[in-house]
């Protein structure tokens, strides 16, 4: 069995576009292969280092997701949304990441490549959304660590008794006359966490491994001697008069959204998909026992803290170190200390870590400079991309108090998740050209034959022979030139009309349950609308999605089951419901950002439009590349040294 797909043969119009200059929407359209091996003139990709198991996954999951959200979070939530209901709302939350995980788990496992959403969502929507969503994530992992390493410095001061005492070199320092606040403790920081990342994947997640035990470890501590504290004491928290949901159900979930930000960052772990020895087994297990490990942790530390203080007794900025104060338990406050440092520590390096991962697959593809996507030969690491990223950030956590922009950081995030559970509906409903196909089909595909002339396969995958000279039996070739979906070929025309029928169907569905859930979930947060458009956009929103949610449940989907290059591997349940609930709550959560962040976010992002419109768009690989299924490298191997041919 095998296919094999000339690229620029659905990208011949964008080439030409592009060497005239001239803009063409098929630039933004076109879409990269899944798993494929890159064929370009100009390619010679070292991989990463294969090293990482799913011990070196959770602990990186749970480091990179475990942060600021757990220590200082849950004080204004119970305060002011929540109450003593915060512990349902870290579980609602966590729900909702969950349905993200299943979405990245899916990907994670059917496209196991370094560049997670950007990676998934090239190869299911696009150039021009898998740009928007690479760009969108610089965002997430450069600014959400710089806004990190700034939070590390106050918590360091206590143990030298205060930020006055730190060390000069270490202090923050007003640069006078700008009145800019600078903070030489987070810049070293990030450069220690930069220089650990070029040493090599494997100690980086041998170090992330020990800081994130000592994080854990405290957050247990929090647990167990808080549990016996509240035992001891009666659980004061627990006996107000106000109830377990002293801002009803509605306030239980406005505390959920808040809380929401403590989840994330498992989604770093896909990033390292080409540095996983088993992939397509530890990746899922990965993500779902990191996530799992959170949710519990964090449940478990709001109970005992809503239970130890009275919700409204709750102190905003240090919650927790606060309620083990009040009961004369100063030591205590050593611990958390250690476990806020050390996780927002392990919070760096989880943000710092896949950013030079994405870019690299970015300039894989051609749409950065090769620079990003050049791999230290001793270290097997993307040193280069790791530098840039580490000088960029710590300047970032040096000059700028960017706690501001933590809205920024979200959206990256959000858009991420979106495009992700989006991407899942698409390969599910209607595969790219080289994605799995249902097993009904999968015996016509079986009967093709390949043949690659004489090409040239090198050990790494590479084939030397000019773009445009591959073959297949010509049966693939449209009279357009174009390569059909084999889905339509080797069935009798009845089959290729009603498959036909069924992808238009399901991509309009897919269509139309994003639109109908952009106008819900407006209509549901903008509470600035005049009610009766509020009312009718929830109206017709909420109709359209469930239509093409009825639609999408009768159409016959591929469950990923017999995808190239692997077989079984994790599929997530519950499509398109799941999917449906993940695109959602991931927008209603970005709308809910507000109109200042979504202001500083689309500068950022027309920012990302004209890099693309100058330089992405023409050096995209997808102008003159030979794409290859690597499954199939050996085969084609076998076929171009004529022992099968
Ligand atoms: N990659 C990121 N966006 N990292 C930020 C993670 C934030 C983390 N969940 C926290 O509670 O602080």
């Amino acid at each position: 069995m095998a296919l094999i797909k000339t690229c620029e043969n659905s990208s011949n119009s964008n080439s030409e576009g592009s060497k005239s200059g001239s803009w063409r929407i098929g630039s933004l359209i076109r879409k990269k292969q899944v798993d494929s091996v890159h064929i370009t003139r100009r390619d010679t990709h070292l991989q990463l280092a294969k090293k990482l198991s799913v011990f070196d996954l959770i602990a990186m999951g749970v480091g990179a997701t475990i942060g600021a959200g757990v220590y200082i979070l849950v004080g204004t939530v119970a305060r002011e949304h929540a109450g003593p209901a915060l512990t349902i709302s870290f579980l609602i939350a966590g729900i909702a990441a969950a349905l993200s995980a299943f979405c990245y788990a899916e990907l994670a496992c059917r496209c196991p490549s370094a560049g997670s959403a950007y990676h998934y969502t090239y190869i299911c929507i696009g150039e021009g959304v898998a740009w928007l969503v690479g760009w969108a994530l610089i965002l997430e992992y450069t600014i959400g660590g710089a806004a990190v390493a700034r939070g590390i410095t106050p918590n360091l001061a206590l143990f030298f008794g205060g930020e006055d005492n730190l060390p000069t070199f270490l202090a923050r320092h007003t640069i006078p006359i700008v009145g800019i606040v600078v903070d030489p403790c987070a810049a070293l920081l990030v450069i220690i966490v930069t220089v650990l990342l070029c040493i090599g994947i494997k100690e980086s997640s041998s170090a992330q491994m020990v800081v994130t035990t000592i994080n854990v470890g405290a957050l247990l501590f929090i647990i167990t001697a808080g549990g016996y504290l509240g035992f001891k004491t009666g659980w004061a928290g627990y006996k107000i008069q106000s109830g377990y949901f002293p801002f009803g159900i509605n306030g239980m979930f406005a505390g959920s959204a808040i809380v929401f930000f403590s989840y994330i960052g498992f989604d770093s772990v896909t990033s390292t998909a080409e540095e996983v020895k088993h992939p397509q087994r530890d990746l899922p297990l990965g993500i779902a026992i990191a996530l799992s490990i959170c949710c519990i942790l964090y449940m478990l530390v709001s109970v005992v803290i809503v239970g130890l203080v009275p919700y409204n007794a709750l102190d905003p900025d240090t919650p927790i170190s606060s309620a083990f104060s009040s009961y004369g338990v100063q030591w205590a406050v050593y611990i958390i200390t250690i476990g806020a440092v050390t996780a927002l520590f392990a919070s760096l390096l989880g943000s710092i870590l896949p950013q030079p991962r994405i870019l690299m697959a970015m300039a894989r593809d051609g749409l950065l400079p090769s620079f990003f996507s050049d791999i230290n030969k001793n270290t097997l690491v993307p040193v280069k991309g790791t530098v840039a990223t580490g000088i960029f950030a710590a300047a970032l956590a040096f000059f700028m108090d960017v706690s501001q922009l933590a809205g920024m950081v979200s959206v990256g995030t959000l858009l991420a998740f979106t495009t992700v559970a989006v991407s899942v509906l698409i390969l599910r409903y209607v595969p790219p050209d080289e994605m799995p196909l249902p097993s009904s089909l999968q015996g016509s595909i079986d009967s093709v034959s390949l043949r690659f002339g004489r090409n040239i396969v090198e050990s790494d995958g590479r084939i030397s022979r000019s773009p445009g000279s591959c073959e297949t039996d010509g049966q693939f070739l449209h009279e357009k030139g174009e390569i059909h979906h084999p889905l339509i070929f080797g069935g009798t025309a009845l089959e290729k009309i009603s498959e036909l029928t069924r992808r238009k169907i399901a991509a309009w569905a897919i269509t139309f349950v994003c639109l109908g859930i952009l106008a819900f979930a407006s209509a549901a947060s903008v509470e600035v609308l005049p009610s009766i458009l509020r009312f009718t956009f929830c109206g017709v929103g909420g109709a359209l999605l469930l239509c093409s949610l009825i639609v999408l449940a009768r159409i016959k989907q591929d469950n990923g089951r017999h995808s190239f290059g692997h077989t079984g591997g994790f599929a997530c349940p519950f499509v398109p419901f799941l999917p449906a609930a993940c695109i959602f709550i991931n927008t209603y959560l970005l709308i809910d950002l507000g109109a200042a962040t979504w202001i500083r976010v689309s500068v950022w992002l027309v920012i990302g439009a004209l890099v693309y419109a100058l330089y992405g768009r023409k050096h995209s690989s997808l102008s003159d590349a030979v794409y290859v299924p690597s499954a199939y490298a050996n085969e084609i191997y076998l076929h171009s040294s004529g022992s099968l041919a």
